[in-house]
């Protein structure tokens, strides 16, 4: 497409993308926003080197030399507006608005995508384990299970935005200065002759650390009676056992016998971790049935996303210039809920100043910044529009901040902490119905009267030009 835009002279024409999704990941009522960082580091090294114009010159298509030459000189020089890392989004708003050349809006619309899909699909899936847990800790176990090495990495920052605690993974520690955490596995154990021998090895290495797995022969006959007679000499030296770790067997079971055993040997302070292909669903199980767990290890099915492996993010052409200016463009399907919404939008979060929740997001077109200013403003389902309501005494926050203006970073990146704050904050201006993990309340996102009305000429426009 680029070739061909720039073989027929419009690969400077400007265009306007945004990148939304249209279904919300696992029937919840909101997604987290991710993947703005990898997306700014992406842009700010984007250039086509020696190596790439060489093989780009070697393939089928017989690229002009002029084009290799256009491409050399290439980086993004546009403009990116998005939401911040950890904010709450929604189906069929704008998430990210990428105004640029077509020759560069379009080349960055796969990367994009593949970065804020899985991270938005991640942090989400964090978000509702999060949920379940509560103030129990979470750590991210999953890196020997992710879909290969960096969704391992960027999935534990994902994580960590929507709540987890730690992760076993130490290069996200590293990079990202996520608390790293961890026990042993059970290679640990079955490396030394006797459970025994390989508990207290471990105490002398890492005093400060020890959290025994106690499920390698027999958790409550061997395992646990190892642990604590471990626990007990740590005790006696001034020192402390921290955990054990179930990954087996009937964890509700176990974690409540363990509990017992450990608070008659004096051991109260010890923390009982348990791991095993958990999830939100088996957490919450598992809290109902009393299970005795203070620390979730969560791999697999976080970090794959398991029961909704990406999430359907799209990009799409939403205007385009003619002539200087800029004039909407969009998609029809036969699909209603396919259709695009046309120009260039900026959404809101209204906020109502009495409860200091929100009332829903409203959808309006640059230059309608007037139209959120009022005394109220009437939201409705832009599919079903008989579901409405009016909102007065209300505050409208623009949730699209400018990342980049003509090819330059004008937004600092927020330091990890600050993204979880924010996150957290972003969490309760929402009502719990928005909130809830099973079968949540539909969260109004809402279209300018201005806006739709568009959409519907534009509508009518395209199919009145059928057969
Ligand atoms: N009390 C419980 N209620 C509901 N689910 C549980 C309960 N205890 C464990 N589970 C979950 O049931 C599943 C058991 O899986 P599985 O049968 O593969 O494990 P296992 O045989 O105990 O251990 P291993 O990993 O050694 O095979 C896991 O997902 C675990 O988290
Ligand atoms: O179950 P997850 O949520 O992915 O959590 C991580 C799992 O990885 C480790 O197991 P390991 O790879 O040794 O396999 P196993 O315990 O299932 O045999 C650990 O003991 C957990 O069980
Ligand atoms: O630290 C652990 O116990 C751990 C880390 C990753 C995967 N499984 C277990």
């Amino acid at each position: 497409m680029m070739y061909a835009h720039w073989y027929n002279g419009t690969h400077n024409c400007k265009t306007v993308f945004d990148a939304y999704f249209r279904k919300l990941p696992f029937g919840n009522g909101f997604a987290v926003f991710a993947g703005l960082e990898r997306i700014v580091n992406y842009l700010n090294e984007l250039k086509f080197d020696e190596a790439a114009i060489q093989y780009l010159a070697g393939q089928e298509e017989r690229y002009d030399p002029r084009f290799l030459e256009e491409l050399r000189n290439f980086r993004f020089t546009g403009n990116l507006y998005s939401m911040e890392e950890g904010t709450l989004a929604f189906p069929n708003e704008p998430l990210i608005r990428v105004e640029a050349r077509v020759f560069e809006a379009q080349l960055i619309e796969t990367a994009m995508l593949n970065f804020m899909n899985y991270q938005t699909l991640l942090a989400t899936k964090a978000a509702r384990i999060k949920q379940v847990a509560g103030d129990d800790q979470l750590l991210e176990f999953g890196t020997r299970r992710a879909q290969e090495a960096d969704a391992a990495l960027w999935g534990a920052r994902a994580a960590y935005i929507a709540g987890f605690d730690g992760t076993s993974n130490v290069l996200a520690g590293m990079r990202f200065g996520i608390p790293t955490k961890g026990t042993h596995a059970h290679a640990w154990v079955q490396s030394h002759e006797s459970e025994e021998e390989a508990f207290e090895r471990f105490a002398a290495a890492l005093p400060g650390q020890v959290i025994l797995l106690v499920d390698t022969y027999d958790t409550l006959k061997s395992g646990v009676p190892n642990a604590i007679k471990v626990g007990l000499k740590l005790k006696e030296q001034g020192k402390k056992l921290l955990g054990i770790r179930l990954d087996s067997g009937d964890l509700a079971y176990l974690s409540i016998r363990a509990r017992q055993m450990l608070d008659e040997a004096g051991l109260n302070e010890v923390k009982i971790t348990a791991s095993n292909d958990l999830d939100e669903n088996t957490i919450f199980n598992l809290k109902a049935q009393g299970a005795k767990i203070d620390v979730w290890g969560v791999g697999t099915q976080l970090i794959t996303a398991g029961d909704q492996p990406s999430l359907g993010g799209i990009y799409k052409l939403v205007a385009r210039e003619v002539d200087g200016e800029y004039v909407p463009a969009i998609k029809i399907s036969g699909n209603p809920e396919k259709i695009t919404t046309p120009g260039i939008k900026e959404v809101y979060r209204i906020v109502n100043r009495a409860t200091g929740k929100a009332e829903g997001d409203y959808i309006a077109l640059q230059g309608e910044e007037d139209a959120v200013q009022g005394q109220s403003l009437k939201l409705f389902n832009p599919t079903h529009t008989f579901i409405r309501k009016t909102v007065a005494n209300y505050d409208a926050y623009p949730i699209l901040k400018p990342i980049y203006i003509e090819g330059k970073q004008v937004y600092s990146l927020p330091g990890l902490e600050q993204i979880r704050q924010h996150h957290k904050e972003q969490l309760k201006l929402f009502w719990p119905e928005y909130l809830r993990k099973l079968n949540p309340e539909l969260y109004p996102v809402s279209l300018s009267q201005k806006l739709w009305n568009m959409k519907m000429e534009l509508i009518d426009k395209h199919l009145g030009q059928r057969p």
